[in-house]
């Protein structure tokens, strides 16, 4: 989590006025994918209107035709062949400025919807509570912003316009085949039965191949990430040959699975065009067998042939849908994370620094997924902890002992499962999230440095920042020293990530900015890291003795510097073990003095 929430979903945010309970939701209006589509309903039925329309005059064109030829040949007076000479041109221009309207709308609806939804997607991304979001995050996330949200364009343009389009055709030409020459009305739709139990079937025969694919999409994703990603570790460990061998296993999978829909595809297609044939000769069979004229025959074939041309995008389309199903799904369930609720009256947070209790805290993360595990795993377990403000707390424990999703509740980053937390006194939840989120913040163990300048970085914590209290920030955190080896100084430009600063650097940039900052409640998270013991102490010794600032929660397993805290937490399992100042624990046989005896020995 990045404490500096630089991502919001404030800009396509919605007031849930109605939200019961007191407190509304948060973000855009559920509804999932129809609710990014909607606002752009007027120009999707213009779109569909205007392939219905083209199909018709498709349609129109060779009834005409038809008619014109067959007439033609009985070698009438001209002047009763005028009107469908004009018809079979106007149809024939219409036909290609309406197929034209529609694909513009067509594609500006699915583009515009497509924008709108991948905001969308990445808000939802963005608020996706920690225990989900390392899941998400990772190459399948990928998937699903780029593909899933993609195939949207394809659920509007390659399923719902062509099969709109088709029914109407298939009843219009049915009607006009039926006045040629009743008999064959029947016969017609017998075709068009046919074609649409083939698009069906071909559906369901094809699901389990689309299903495949998408899921073979996913695997190839979140393997190619790991080998792009993790290149140099992969090189290093001389694995590069084994995970690059299963990246093009999954590639060939994919290859696999991907023939299989084709192949589905085509044999759908040829039968389909076989029905086609089949349907135009048995029509033009019936309405020879029932006396019909010549001009009546032509008009009813053709006609046969044009409207079963019309449904047969049914087929790819049902196929298409099939395959984008799942993937509309995915990104509905994206969509359906809750956005954090807000109070309808947001009490404002008292000023300077806050107190902060969190009273039978619970927290559980779905486990891994591939673990094995199942279930969830127990973060913090009926965790109490109450901290006076001002008072500078540190806390330690073992890996894994919850320390760090301690800081996630106290700013609210996380879903609790069970408890309160109280800021200022006052359950959190009645105060505005984006305030909490301003007033409890610092550094997280996975804080980003962005492509830019060293002062940039800094400044994004506080844009109003002067340039004495930049160098206080930067003196606290051991950053002054960098910045003045630096060759453009403050001015530096460094690369996403910290790109061309070493680990302690971007560290110690990291530490400056949360400092900078300045909130009511700060929050490090192992802020010296990265750094030689030594410097580490000096740095935990600072931030322990600094004066004024807000409330400070400082996680780290660096001990020796902890008797300038003014209470030290121990936590076991998601609970405090111990608590007290530094000496007074080391004096008792506990937790704290294992390790304590272990950072000596260690030493
Ligand atoms: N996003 C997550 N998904 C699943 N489990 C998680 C997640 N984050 C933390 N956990 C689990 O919750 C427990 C507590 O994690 P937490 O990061 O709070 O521990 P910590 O004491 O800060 O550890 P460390 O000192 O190693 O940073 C651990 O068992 C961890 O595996």
């Amino acid at each position: 989590m990045n404490g500096e929430a630089m991502v919001g979903g404030g800009g396509r945010e919605a007031a849930w006025a109605s939200a019961p309970g007191g407190t509304a939701p948060r973000g855009p209006a559920r509804g999932g994918m129809w609710s990014a589509i909607r606002p752009y309903g007027v120009r999707l039925v213009a779109a569909g209107v205007a392939g219905v329309a083209a199909e018709l005059c498709g349609l129109g064109l060779v009834a005409a035709a038809a008619w014109l030829i067959a007439r033609a040949a009985q070698q009438p007076t001209m002047a009763a062949l005028s009107l469908a000479i004009v018809a079979v041109r106007g149809f024939a221009v219409g036909k290609g400025a309406l197929r034209y309207l529609e694909r513009l709308a067509g594609h500006d609806v699915a583009l515009r919807a497509l924008a709108e939804l991948r905001g969308r997607v990445f808000d939802a991304l963005s608020r996706t509570p920690a225990g989900r979001s390392a899941a998400l995050r990772e190459g399948d996330a990928l998937t699903r912003m780029v593909a899933d949200v993609d195939a949207v364009q394809d659920v509007l343009l390659r399923c719902l316009l062509p099969a709109v389009a088709a029914v109407v055709c298939g009843g219009a030409g049915l009607v006009v085949c039926a006045v040629a020459v009743p008999g064959a009305g029947p016969v017609l739709g017998g075709g068009l039965v046919a074609v649409v139990v083939l698009a069906v079937a071909g559906a369901v025969a094809g699901g389990r191949a689309a299903g495949r694919v998408a899921a073979e999409r996913r695997v190839l994703a979140v393997r190619t990430l790991d080998v792009l990603e993790g290149a140099e570790d992969l090189v290093v460990f001389g694995a590069r040959e084994r995970f690059a061998a299963a990246a093009g296993e999954s590639a060939r999978r994919l290859e696999r699975a991907e023939r299989a829909v084709a192949a589905l595809t085509a044999v759908v297609s040829g039968a389909g065009f076989l029905v086609q044939g089949l349907t135009a000769v048995a029509v033009a069979w019936v309405a020879v067998g029932a006396g019909a004229d010549e001009v009546a025959v032509a008009v009813a074939a053709l006609t046969a042939l044009v409207a079963v041309e019309a449904v047969l995008p049914l087929a790819s389309a049902a196929q298409r849908l099939r395959e984008v199903l799942p993937a509309w799904r995915r990104v509905g369930a994206v969509l359906a994370t809750p956005p954090p609720r807000r109070p309808r009256c947001p009490r404002p947070l008292p000023p300077g620094p806050l107190s902060v209790e969190l009273l039978g805290v619970r927290v559980a993360y779905p486990a891994p997924s591939g673990s094995g595990a199942g279930g969830e795993v127990v973060a913090l377990d009926g965790l109490d902890l109450s901290v006076e403000r001002g008072r500078r707390v540190a806390i330690v424990g073992a890996s894994g002992a919850g320390k760090s999703t301690v800081l996630a509740v106290a700013s609210g980053e996380v879903e609790l499962a069970g408890g309160s937390v109280l800021l200022g006194g006052r359950e959190s939840s009645v105060h505005d999230p984006d305030e909490v989120r301003l007033a409890v913040r610092g550094l997280t163990q996975d804080a980003h440095v962005f492509a830019g300048t060293v002062r940039a970085n800094l400044l994004l914590a506080r844009p109003g920042a002067t340039e004495g209290e930049l160098v206080t920030a930067a003196r606290r955190a051991r950053l002054l020293e960098v910045v003045e080896a630096l060759p453009q100084g403050w001015e530096t430009v460094v690369g996403a990530g910290g790109h061309g600063l070493s680990g302690g650097q971007r560290q110690r940039l990291l530490l400056a900015r949360a400092l900078l900052a300045d909130p009511p409640v700060l929050l490090l998270d192992e802020p010296a890291e990265a750094l030689d013991p030594v410097t580490a102490d000096e740095i935990t010794r600072e931030l322990l003795t600094m004066p004024g600032g807000g409330t400070l929660l400082l996680v780290t397993h660096r001990l020796a510097a902890l008797g300038h805290a003014d209470e030290v937490v121990v936590m076991e399992r998601g609970r405090v073990a111990q608590r007290g100042r530094h000496e007074a624990l080391l004096a008792v046989a506990g937790p704290y003095r294992d390790l304590w005896e272990a950072e000596l020995l260690a030493a």
